[in-house]
């Protein structure tokens, strides 16, 4: 009898099964998994907070690096029923939800359409003589594509549609759509429904398709906490059109979060493999050093660790900034969603392209080993790029960033400004002056300096180019790649500050021992983004040649420091190996072995001669073929 640890994490490993026995085997394990959650869920009542920590729980546990069919369940159709649905469709569909006697997905997005959401197709038609609203897929391009676990899995989903009622359209809402009869699983009358295909990765998530054929759905599945449709027709619009993407918003923030776990893991691989990989002589006749001691190999590795620190803390940040303004919109107050929307926006992009980043160069790191399937780098590569695009482009998110930041430098003095950008005031105040100093505030100084001479400097682009007669939106096009160095800007300059000031704070309660580690990954995470914006840094502010010789020392310093207890760093994340998965990152360092025991798993090295020799490989060779 296998315990439940086994039934989770033993069984032929997933590189070997094809795409339909890995969806039907993540399945098996989803239930087992998502089981024990149910159990914690029923104890815990259901709020935004406490769901976020199930939904770490829920990812962080993904047992899979191929994600989990049920994973949008949790990621979206929950989220969005909390945000979005009114007490008596909560009272109606969540409790089934959350003890997932239904599973629910949430399709946005459709063959034709991912960005611009509101050119989707799908359309919501009231139909006042049934009280119903008839979902159609007028086109080819119309039809909803990528919705996690809608393959195979889902039996309801979320539907965002056109709305159109006497005639008129009231733009994209969201709709409760039950798509497979709960006892058969069929398909219900009027849908089309299935799975996308092989992806790059992220195999288990059974993202689908799905098509409507004039499906009736009544009245009251819209999701109507904001606006309404009532019986006859008449349209009720929210308080404020933006709350319909309330949920993506919260999806955002979550994925700050899943881009410091996935990279956490991705780091711990290739830290504790380049403790045990010994691969040249540093000095003649000397034994083979460790890799980690090659400081090419600490320049990738060592600044993957600040940058996942940096980042935990920043998550840290943007969920407490959300849950401040998610208690103001719900009491009407709606100051701060732009604020949020454009900082839920500039950290989803930027943590998610430094976590593929960094998990590239972690792969790159371990060399020919960590190409292996069995180091879990691939996989964990393939994720982190998706992140990158999922929950929103990251490009176009940065651009929404930078949309918020003119709008608030154009008010620039028309009053405060809100928390996250007030530094904006301070270095554009008259009579401000900054001379460039090698020193953690002297580095967020100036990327705030930078910043704001990026943002000023868009402005006026923009208004000379709108002035010599181009209209609004090629002027914006003409220069959207400095918009986009705008945001990332603004970005890095928030994520210094607040790794900064956040492990100040932290390290008044560490020993002195740790608070001085600590104190090396903040100096090491903003020199490091020193040299790599030095192009910025050198356009607008007075850093000099020197200063840039010094940081450069400081950096190689930092890196010598950091080394010995790098190992110690990535142990603190105290990732399981069941969860690692990793024939590298194993704690107990067993590398080569591991190796040979993965390999002697793959089906072709199940008999010594495979049966392709005597089919092809024979006759070839005796040139009968
Ligand atoms: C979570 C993953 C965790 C773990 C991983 C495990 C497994 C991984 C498997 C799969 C991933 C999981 C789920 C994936 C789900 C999805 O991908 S769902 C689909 C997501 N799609 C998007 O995000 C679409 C992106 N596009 C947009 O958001 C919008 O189209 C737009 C880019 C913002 C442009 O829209 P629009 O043209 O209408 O906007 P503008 O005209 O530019 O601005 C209009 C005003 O609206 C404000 N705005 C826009 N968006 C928001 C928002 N979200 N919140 C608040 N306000 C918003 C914008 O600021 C403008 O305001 P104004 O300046 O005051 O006018
Ligand atoms: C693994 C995965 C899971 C997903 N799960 C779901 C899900 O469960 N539910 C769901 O609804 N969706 C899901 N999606 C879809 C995802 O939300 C979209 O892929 C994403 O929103 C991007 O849209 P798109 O693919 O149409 O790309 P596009 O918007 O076509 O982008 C393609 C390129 O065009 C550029 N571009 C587009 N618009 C602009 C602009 N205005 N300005 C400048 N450049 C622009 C982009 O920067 C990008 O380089 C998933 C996607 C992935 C990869």
């Amino acid at each position: 009898m296998l315990t439940k640890r086994e039934e989770l994490f033993g069984g032929t490993p997933d590189e070997y099964l094809s795409h339909k026995e890995k969806y039907e085997n993540s399945t098996r394990k989803a239930v087992i998994l998502f089981s024990l959650l149910r159990k914690i869920q029923e104890e815990n009542n259901t709020d935004l907070t406490n769901y976020r920590n199930l939904l770490s729980g829920v990812l962080g546990a993904s047992i899979s690096q191929d994600g989990s069919p049920f994973g949008l369940h949790y990621i979206m159709f929950m989220p969005v029923f909390m945000s979005q649905a009114d007490e008596e469709q909560q009272e109606r569909w969540l409790h089934r939800a959350l003890n997932c006697s239904i599973i629910g997905s949430y399709a946005q997005t459709e063959l034709g359409h991912g960005t611009f959401i509101r050119g989707l197709e799908t359309t919501a038609t009231y139909d006042p003589s049934t009280q119903e609203f008839v979902l159609h897929s007028p086109t080819l391009t119309s039809y909803k594509w990528w919705p996690g676990g809608l393959g195979n899995t889902a039996n309801y989903c979320i539907v965002i549609a056109q709305l159109y009622s006497k005639g008129e359209c009231h733009g994209i809402h969201s709709f409760i759509v039950q798509v497979r009869d709960e006892d058969t699983h069929m398909p219900l009358p009027g849908i089309k429904v299935g799975e996308i295909g092989v992806k790059m990765g992220l195999n288990a998530v059974n993202n689908g398709f799905i098509g409507f054929e004039n499906v009736r759905i009544p009245r009251t599945n819209m999701l109507m906490k904001h606006a309404k449709i009532l019986e006859d027709g008449t349209y009720v619009k929210s308080k404020n059109s933006k709350l319909i993407y309330g949920a993506m918003v919260f999806v955002r923030v979550v994925i700050v979060f899943d881009s410091v776990n996935y990279l956490a893991k991705a780091i711990t691989v290739a830290t504790r493999y380049s403790a045990v990989r010994r691969q040249s002589q540093l000095k003649e006749g000397e034994p083979e050093r460790q890799i980690l001691d090659y400081v090419t190999q600490q320049d990738k590795i060592l600044t993957a660790i600040a940058g996942c620190f940096a980042m935990k803390m920043n998550a840290r940040m943007l969920w407490d900034t959300f849950n401040v303004i998610n208690d103001q919109l719900h009491k009407g107050n709606m100051e701060r969603l732009g604020e949020l929307h454009a900082l839920a926006c500039c950290l989803k992009a930027i943590s998610t392209s430094d976590s593929s980043l960094f998990t590239a160069r972690c792969r790159v790191s371990c060399g020919g080993h960590g190409y292996m399937v069995s180091s879990t780098l691939p996989a964990t590569s393939a994720l982190t790029t998706a992140s990158c695009t999922y929950e929103g482009d990251n490009t176009v998110l940065l651009l929404q960033t930078a949309r918020f930041l003119l709008k608030t430098w154009r008010q620039i003095d028309t009053g405060p400004l809100t928390p996250t950008v007030e530094y904006l005031k301070t270095v554009s105040a008259p009579g401000f002056s900054y001379k460039w100093e090698n020193s953690i505030e002297g580095i967020i100084r100036g990327f705030q300096i930078v910043s704001m001479k990026k943002i000023s400097s868009c402005l006026n682009l923009m208004t000379a180019k709108v002035m010599s007669g181009m209209s609004q939106a090629d002027a914006w096009n003409t220069i959207s790649i400095q918009l986009v160095s705008a945001g990332e800007s603004h970005c890095r300059a928030i994520v210094i500050s607040t790794f900064h000031e956040d492990m100040s704070k932290a390290m008044r309660s560490m020993s002195a021992s740790l608070a001085e580690v600590m104190g090396q990954l903040v100096e090491l995470y903003a020199v490091y983004w020193t040299l790599e914006r030095l192009g910025d840094l050198l356009e607008y502010t007075s850093i000099s040649g020197a200063d840039v010789v010094k940081l450069r020392s400081w950096y190689e310093e930092l890196l010598r420091k950091i080394r010995p207890n790098a190992v110690g760093l990535v142990d603190a994340f105290d990732i399981i190996d069941e969860l690692l998965q990793s024939t590298l990152g194993a704690y107990d360092g067993r590398v080569y072995e591991r190796l040979m025991e993965e390999a002697l798993k793959s089906p072709l090295n199940a008999e010594p001669v495979n049966q392709s020799f005597h089919k092809y490989l024979k006759p070839f060779m005796q040139g009968k073929l």
